[in-house]
């Protein structure tokens, strides 16, 4: 069923089917998985969702970063159609298939760096964070293990361990994973005014070296843009400092792209952006255009360390989603998504400086490409103002426009609309966050 071109609300947000299908839920769906929105959709195309009552809203979360090629692209679609009548699981470690080797293909030419590379591929990424972890204390023969505060990498045990805020991720669900180690990363709008992407790297490998020591260190691993954290974009040198430390001391320099990935930042990966090539790349969520999908990609001298049988996992590659990669992928390049990501950039980021210059509310505007967000803080602060962005958000979804938060403090809403979002739909959702700014600041 193919959504209209425009928002269309026929009922309040959420509608009595919504409600209806809400009150089912309750009893049967635990009650520790929660919804931003409880609309319940069923038809998506291009960058509009339509729920149950028939309302179509604006999608501006694409599913928290992984719809990047929108809903409904025939070379998804079609693909997947194709080899669901083909196959659908036969596990690569029992009986392989193409699928997963062109994945792999790809990866090794569209992720940074000209080295010889390898991939191993998996279903989520807190499954591909976890799996870096392994290959580099496999490759270094050493196990700690160095994330960053506001860092975000997944729900299971070790990924827990790497993720930063408690509540809603870790709370009660220790003990974690031991050999990880926390230290500051690069805020710019919340650090020392003028400390520079160096010397924050400086102080973190400070703190390493003093607590750890170098050769303890198997890997540091690090979100090019922390995205859950608050769509935290580090100073300029924070990165290559930290890969040079790392390439330096023999340690294994991991980035995370799960979120940050598959042209969302403007580039096909975000490490491009100040030409790092990670030793190691964890991906997911925009690589298969919704199908569930992950991989690490990186040096094959590190990858081919693992013992033989030592990566896997049932679903891993799942011949569906490799078809619905190569479709995604396929799309990426022929839309050129990257480009599209920076054109979104240079309409929003502009429009978002306005708004916190008219309204004082937002403490501050980042983000690259399609990656973007408002920090909402008390007027003439960096004092975090979570009760206002809710209702921001709140604000936004009445009105059929997926929003979501993010942040530490949760205080930053975020903007990852499909990088093929056209022009008015974008126009329409902005202006609608624009107003709800405006009436919320103005209570
Ligand atoms: C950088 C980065 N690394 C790893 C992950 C984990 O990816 P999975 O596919 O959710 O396991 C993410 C997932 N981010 C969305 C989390 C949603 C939620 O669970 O509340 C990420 O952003």
């Amino acid at each position: 069923m193919t959504a209209t071109t425009h928002r269309r609300l026929l009922t309040e947000i959420p509608g009595p089917a919504s409600k209806a299908l809400q009150q089912r839920r309750a009893a049967t769906v635990a009650a520790g998985v929660s919804s931003v929105l409880p609309v319940y959709i069923t038809a998506a195309d291009g960058g509009l969702l339509t729920d149950a009552d028939g309302n179509t809203l604006i999608d501006l979360g694409s599913g928290i970063a992984v719809t990047n090629v929108g809903h409904g692209v025939p070379a998804v679609v079609d693909r997947v159609r194709e080899q669901a009548s083909a196959f659908t699981h036969t596990c690569f470690m029992a009986t392989p298939y193409e699928g997963y080797v062109e994945v792999c293909e790809a990866l090794a030419e569209l992720t940074p760096g000209s080295f010889d590379k390898r991939s191993a591929l998996f279903s989520t990424g807190a499954e591909a964070v976890e799996n870096t972890v392994k290959i580099a204390r496999a490759a270094t023969g050493r196990q700690a293990v160095v994330v960053f505060d506001h860092a975000y990498h997944g729900r299971t045990n070790l990924t827990m361990a790497l993720t930063a805020k408690s509540m809603p991720y870790k709370h009660g669900f220790g003990p974690f994973a031991p050999e990880v180690y926390r230290v500051p990363g690069s805020y710019p709008f919340r650090d020392a005014p003028g400390l520079t992407g160096e010397q924050a790297a400086a102080a973190a490998i400070d703190r390493i070296e003093k607590q750890l020591g170098a050769d303890a260190v198997a890997a540091v691993v690090i979100e090019p843009i922390q995205g859950e954290g608050g769509f935290i974009a580090p100073a300029p040198g924070f990165l290559p400092a930290l890969s040079r430390w790392c390439s330096d001391n023999g340690v294994v320099f991991v980035a995370d792209e799960v979120q940050t990935g598959f042209c969302r930042t403007g580039d096909w990966f975000a490490c491009e952006d100040e030409g790092v090539m990670p030793d190691l790349v964890a991906t997911a969520k925009g690589i298969a255009g919704g199908l569930p999908l992950a991989a690490v990609t990186g040096r094959a001298e590190l990858l081919d360390a693992v013992h033989h049988g030592g990566l896997g996992g049932t679903y891993g590659g799942n011949p569906l989603a490799c078809a619905a990669a190569l479709g995604a992928i396929e799309t990426m390049r022929t839309r050129e998504l990257a480009t599209a990501a920076r054109g979104i950039g240079e309409t929003v980021l502009p429009r978002l400086r306005a708004l916190a210059a008219e309204t004082g509310v937002i403490g501050d505007v980042r983000g690259r490409g399609a990656m973007l967000a408002a920090e909402f803080c008390t007027p003439g602060t960096t004092e975090p103002d979570a009760e206002l962005t809710k209702r921001v958000a709140a604000a936004c979804h009445a009105q059929g426009v997926v929003v979501l938060t993010c942040g530490t403090d949760g205080n930053v809403v975020r903007l990852l609309p499909p990088l093929t979002l056209p022009p008015d739909l974008l126009e329409e959702g902005l202006s609608v966050l624009e107003q709800a700014v405006r009436t919320e600041a103005a209570r």
